[in-house]
């Protein structure tokens, strides 16, 4: 299998290489690059995956992933740049995946030697556990090849779809993202159940079941009575109203409140902010 160095062992970073030893990877085929001392012995502690620098990742690294804040951006590029302009480019050098949000395949290759191929991706933290959404779109130099080694490299830790790169910015917003609108609602929730009497743990119990069960109908082909189309939540949800019931009642207030609006306006506002981290970089 081909080594995958990865430059930034944060939170993507540990998602990324933990649900790679979780779907079989060997540790010996999977390295880091982390800036914190203390991070990068966790992660070989937790793994057994090994810290390298940056010259030994960019001259081991078959698929070099970049999974630094998108201000680091620059600099890491700028350690990996001349180890990598010392490969050839026509198979011998890396393919390098990038994590980071906002930074367009442009910005990156004008930091790499010429011709290297680079992937954009935007994966989300469901990764660690095999459940990752990630969201390909290639760069100039990235041609099937890469793209196809990148997509066999995530399909180990979820499911991966390409889409142009003028989408990534939207699709950092929706799935990138997303898990952590998932989890404000669960904590919600669950502390709704609290303030209304109930035990916090047995809250935590009834809330986590329900978004895994709800994540479930959503994912199963014909859990709204359908066959052969993908499940609707509006039809899910129609299931769960009953005529007069709590459910109706909830959902009202919901409403009333602007739920879905306020929805909107957040991935709005993520997509915004994916494009101004974008125009930030170098
Ligand atoms: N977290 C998420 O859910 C997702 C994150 N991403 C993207 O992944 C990237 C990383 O995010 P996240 O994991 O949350 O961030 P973290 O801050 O948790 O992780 C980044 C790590 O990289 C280290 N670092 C910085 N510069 C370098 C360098 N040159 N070489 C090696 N290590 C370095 C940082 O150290 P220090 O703290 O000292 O800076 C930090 O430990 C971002 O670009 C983000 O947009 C994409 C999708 C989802
Ligand atoms: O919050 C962020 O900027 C990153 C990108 C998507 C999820 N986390």
């Amino acid at each position: 299998m081909e080594t995958v160095a990865v430059l930034g062992g944060g939170k993507i970073g540990e998602a990324l290489l933990g649900g790679l030893v979780a779907a079989g990877r060997a540790p010996g085929e999977l390295l880091v690059v982390e800036a914190v001392a203390t991070r990068a012995a966790e992660l070989g502690e937790r793994y057994g995956i090994g810290a390298v620098d940056a010259a030994e990742a960019a001259r081991r690294a078959d698929v070099l992933v970049v999974a630094v804040k998108p201000g680091d951006v620059p600099a890491a590029l700028d350690q990996v740049h001349d180890v990598l302009a010392g490969r050839r480019p026509d198979g011998d050098r890396p393919t390098v995946v990038s994590l980071a949000a906002g930074i367009p395949t442009a910005s990156l290759e004008a930091r790499l030697p010429a011709d290297t191929a680079v992937v954009r991706v935007m994966p989300n933290t469901p990764m660690l556990v095999g459940r990752a959404m990630c969201v390909l779109s290639p760069g100039a130099a990235a041609g099937e090849v890469e793209l196809a080694l990148t997509e066999g490299l995530l399909a180990a830790v979820g499911r991966t779809v390409r889409v142009p790169e003028s989408q990534q910015d939207l699709a950092t917003a929706l799935s990138g993202s997303g898990p952590a609108y998932v989890f404000l609602l669960a904590e919600a929730m669950i502390d709704a159940g609290v303030a209304l009497g109930m035990p916090r743990a047995t809250a935590t119990e009834l809330v986590t079941a329900t978004v895994e069960g709800a994540g479930g109908l959503l994912t199963t082909p014909g859990s709204d009575g359908r066959e052969g189309v993908a499940p609707h939540p509006g039809l899910l949800r129609e299931a769960v109203t009953s005529p007069g019931g709590t459910t109706a009642a909830a959902l009202g207030t919901l409403e009333a409140e602007g739920l879905r609006t306020a929805l909107a306006r957040a991935v709005a506002a993520a997509r915004d902010r994916s494009v101004a981290l974008g125009r930030q970089d170098g």
